[in-house]
């Protein structure tokens, strides 16, 4: 489904690393791991098509990233950041507002669909909050179900579920499991710094090694 080879990323003249190789297929759940500083993000967002590479190609479904339409590949290949940013306006008009973009419009917005995973997460009474006075972990649970309902066939986790308490990580945890259950062509890269999630949610580990 996603592929990478021969990844080279170098920031200020040093490589962070080279030679980096990935494949994600339908199903799997890869881990990626590595100290601070060894350039994780920066693999999620390259991944991402949000940010460049020194070398390498990465794929999506046997093209390459860079002959997709990038509204298009970032559709199917979602970076979910450790801090999301929001607009103004309630949780409910930050869920609804990827879907007036032309990429989505041709999709309803499913406000029971987002009703069942704010009750998966414990969060019923959330919609009508105001996204400005979500605390860092509501803030994680809000982007995380605006990404689950966006339905991308990658999701990339960027410690999606690092400000949550351990309950609604667990939560967090289960409905990312049920959503790639839930369909044919889904899959998720995580990057965790905690070796029991990593345990628990990853079929596979990528380290990504400083060079
Ligand atoms: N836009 C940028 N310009 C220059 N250097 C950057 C940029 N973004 C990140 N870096 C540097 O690249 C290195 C890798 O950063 P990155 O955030 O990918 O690390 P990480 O492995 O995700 O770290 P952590 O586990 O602490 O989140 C760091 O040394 C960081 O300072």
């Amino acid at each position: 489904m996603l592929s990478a080879s021969d990844l080279r990323r170098a920031v200020g003249g040093r490589d962070l690393w080279q030679g980096l190789n990935l494949n994600v297929a339908a199903g799997d759940r890869v881990a990626v791991t590595g100290p601070s500083g060894s350039g994780k993000t920066l693999l999620l967002r390259a991944l991402a098509g949000l940010d460049p590479l020194e070398g390498g190609e990465v794929k999506l479904q046997g093209r390459s990233q860079s002959r997709w339409p990038m509204p298009e590949y970032r559709s199917k290949v979602m970076y979910l950041p450790q801090r999301p940013a929001f607009g103004q306006g309630t949780v409910l008009d930050e869920l609804k507002r990827p879907f007036c973009l032309k990429i989505h419009s041709s999709r309803a917005f499913p406000l029971d669909e987002a009703e069942r995973w704010l009750a998966a997460l414990n969060r019923p009474d959330f919609l009508n909050l105001s996204v400005t006075t979500l605390s860092g972990g509501e803030g994680q649970l809000l982007a995380l179900v605006r990404a689950l309902l966006l339905g991308p066939s990658v999701l990339l986790l960027d410690e999606a579920t690092a400000s949550l308490d351990p309950d609604a990580t667990r939560a967090a945890e289960a409905a990312l499991d049920q959503w790639c259950a839930a369909g044919p062509v889904r899959a998720l890269v995580w990057v965790s710094h905690d070796p029991a999630q990593r345990a628990r949610v990853a079929t596979r580990e990528l380290p990504v090694v400083l060079r």
